[in-house]
């Protein structure tokens, strides 16, 4: 063993027994150690890293250093690996050549235009792109959101090591951009060292395009893969654009390597998004998933309170259960109808009532109030698991049949203002005591099984869209 591995697996041994197993294995473990001839360079994996054994352990390993080689020795961090160490290989794949074709590739770069393009493209990363408004603070937390949230705080506390990557699903409008720059917003704040950078999909996807057309992945690559913090916002827009999958494979591989924190969101579970290579959806699944929800009509008052609060004034809470009974499909909307009924306050020189709210919301309304249909109940659920319309009428009981009834009956409990024997004439001329029971079901259901409860969810924002 030469005097260097001596010196650092005893160096090893020795925070391993001081420290907790999981400060040992975040921490200590990620470090590799160089030694040349006068200085011993500790190699961490990234800033935070870097920042926290800076912090809490530099004293120590300097101590063992010395006592090792002496005082003559000086002590580095640096992010980095020690070149002497090889790292696991990362699957590659080819080009393939429909992968070429899907841009236009520039047929000859200049190379002052690929300067100019890429120092372009470089000013526009300087920046980690976060919006400051979108924090922990400004979050409502409810049921719908709770278990996103704690898992959020985990991996801003501690990011590249509590979950990785965060993959945040959920319907549009509901917060999965807000929670995750609330992320960013924290680790920004507690480490401005730190290289972070939120990117919408499409945004990544033209970034790659631009690459191609410049012959310049050199430098996309270098810059994508150097960040301690990659936010990637809907990446269900990957969808069929292969190079740019490609691209974010390396990319992904490289950052979760370096224990780098990944977060990613998509409007649906990853296993749904059609067109994503399968490598990459069960690389999705490596770290943590988890759902955002429609929010129940308390969360949806606290959180117009909360947005009144940001715009100054204080909302009286008749007018927030108003406006949170009627708009019941997602938070964006929940917040235009509120900045709606605040312009119009202003613009008439009003306060806000009840009677002024339901005036400024009379078109919101009208449109809401549109007619669901059990005929497009029918339709929308039978699509959506692939079963005929005609087994909504049917005796059929297998369970692949019996439940979308089951789930299309309590839709039209919900979102229809018809009776239960109604319900029950259009299913087939069923009694009531089977609508009855089905609603019961998938009630109970929900509590206890996601996939159907958010598959409910899903269809009750299909149709009310
Ligand atoms: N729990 C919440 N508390 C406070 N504001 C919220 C909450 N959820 C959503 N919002 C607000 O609703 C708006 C829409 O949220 P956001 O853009 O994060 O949704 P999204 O799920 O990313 O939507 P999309 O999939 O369409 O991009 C934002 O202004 C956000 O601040």
């Amino acid at each position: 063993m030469s005097a260097v591995d001596e010196f650092w697996t005893n160096c090893l041994a020795k925070f391993e027994k001081e420290l907790s197993v999981q400060q040992f294995n975040t921490w200590i473990k990620p470090l590799q150690c160089q030694v040349d001839e006068e200085a011993v360079v500790i190699f961490a994996p990234n800033h935070f890293t870097l920042q926290f054994v800076k912090d809490r352990f530099f004293a120590k390993i300097e101590k063992y250093a010395n006592d090792h080689f002496g005082d003559q020795m000086s002590l580095e961090l640096k992010v980095g690996s020690n070149a002497a160490i090889r790292r696991p290989v990362v699957e590659k794949s080819a080009v393939t050549p429909e992968v070429e074709a899907e841009v236009e590739p520039a047929k000859a770069t200049p190379l002052a235009a690929k300067t100019a393009a890429f120092r372009q493209l470089a000013s526009n990363h300087e920046t980690t792109r976060l919006n400051p408004n979108f924090t922990f603070d400004t979050l409502v937390t409810g049921k719908a959101n709770q278990l996103a949230r704690a898992a959020a705080l985990q991996i801003a506390e501690n990011p590249g090591h509590a979950y990785n990557p965060l993959f945040v699903y959920g319907g549009s409008g509901l917060g999965k951009t807000h929670l995750i720059q609330a992320i960013g917003n924290f680790v920004h704040q507690h480490n401005s060292q730190a290289k972070i950078r939120y990117i919408h999909a499409e945004r990544y996807v033209a970034d790659v395009v631009k690459a191609y057309q410049h012959k310049a992945f050199d430098e996309f690559k270098r810059y994508y893969h150097s960040l301690d913090l990659l936010l990637i916002d809907d990446i269900q827009f990957f969808s069929g654009k292969n190079r740019t999958q490609e691209e974010f494979f390396y990319a992904f591989n490289a950052l979760i390597e370096g224990h780098r924190q990944v977060i990613i969101t998509s409007d649906r579970y990853p296993k749904e998004i059609e067109g994503i290579e399968d490598r990459l959806i069960s690389r999705f699944g490596w770290g943590l998933t988890v759902a955002i929800e429609p929010p129940e009509l308390e969360m949806r008052v606290a959180i117009l309170m909360k947005k009144a609060e940001t715009e100054g004034f204080k909302l009286d809470s008749g007018v927030a259960f108003f406006i949170a009974k009627n708009i019941r499909s997602n938070v964006r909307e929940l917040e235009g109808a509120l900045k709606r009924v605040l312009a119009y306050s202003r613009f008439t020189g009003q306060p806000i009532t009840l009677e002024l709210t339901k005036e400024a919301m009379k078109d919101i309304l009208a449109a809401g109030n549109k007619q669901i249909s059990v005929e497009a109940i029918q339709k929308i659920v039978a699509d959506f698991y692939k079963i005929k319309v005609s087994d909504m009428h049917s005796k059929k009981r297998t369970r692949d049949i019996a439940r979308p009834r089951q789930v299309a009956m309590t839709l039209a409990k919900d979102l229809t203002h018809m009776s239960l024997p109604a319900i029950g004439e259009a299913f087939g001329g069923r009694d009531h005591t089977t609508v009855l029971h089905a609603c019961k079901t998938v009630a109970q259901l929900r509590q206890t099984d996601s996939n159907l409860n958010h598959d409910y969810n899903v269809l009750t924002q299909m149709l009310r869209n």
